[in-house]
């Protein structure tokens, strides 16, 4: 996408996020990819509300800070989606946002696969989660973590913190996004319940006919 709309539609779709709770105060942050192989990515401490679209930090494709205020301090989380992940990281979204943070805190979740299979989008949009443990805001290690995945999972969450999305581009980002945050509120709210979950058949077709 080129550099005006593309700055449109991160401040539109943050401030979408913001305005539904998703993301409070001055967490989250976002970076898509230019044409020209260039990024735009969030300021550290600016709010998803307030956001303006000609002071997005903006790097040009060697990864140089051509413009903009200063970048969130998750550039290695970030960046480490878009090494790791090639031509399909044409976006990357982290959030604070609660339900997934909540179902994050409790010490029987499967590390591998972190949202119950409940119902087909989470599965079709999102395929497994993988659920890392805690590292602290601003903590390189984080990226060191997601590359250690090889590019395998296009969302993570990070224990007691966060999830994060990388998608194609920005919009389908975002809805992923929402999918596991939504997810994650439905795993909680059914909880110690006795419910039925999809099968292992019906995951499997879902996953063979992801669109
Ligand atoms: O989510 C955040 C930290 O993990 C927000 O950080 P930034 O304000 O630096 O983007
Ligand atoms: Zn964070």
């Amino acid at each position: 996408m080129g550099d005006t709309k593309l700055r449109e539609q991160i401040c539109l779709m943050a401030k979408s996020l913001y305005d539904r709770g998703l993301a409070h105060g001055s967490t989250g942050n976002i970076s898509a990819r230019l044409d020209d192989g260039g990024l735009l990515v969030t300021p550290t401490n600016s709010s998803f509300g307030f956001l303006d679209p000609a002071r997005l930090s903006h790097f040009d494709k060697n990864g140089q800070l051509i413009g903009g205020d200063k970048p969130t301090k998750e550039m290695s989380l970030h960046q480490a989606f878009y090494d790791t992940r090639g031509a399909k990281a044409g976006a990357v979204v982290h959030l604070h946002s609660h339900h997934s943070v909540a179902l994050s805190l409790f010490e029987d979740n499967d590390r591998d696969d972190f949202l119950p299979p409940l119902t087909p989008y989470p599965i079709m949009k999102l395929g497994k989660v993988k659920l890392l443990p805690f590292f602290a805001p601003g903590d390189a290690a984080m990226g060191e973590a997601i590359r250690d995945l090889g590019g395998a999972h296009s969302a993570v969450m990070l224990a007691n913190h966060g999830p994060v999305v990388a998608g194609n581009d920005i919009a389908s980002t975002v809805y992923a996004m929402e999918e596991l945050e939504a997810a994650a509120r439905l795993a909680i709210q059914t909880r110690g319940e006795s419910v039925r979950a999809l099968t292992n058949e019906q995951i499997r077709r879902l996953t063979s006919t992801v669109a």
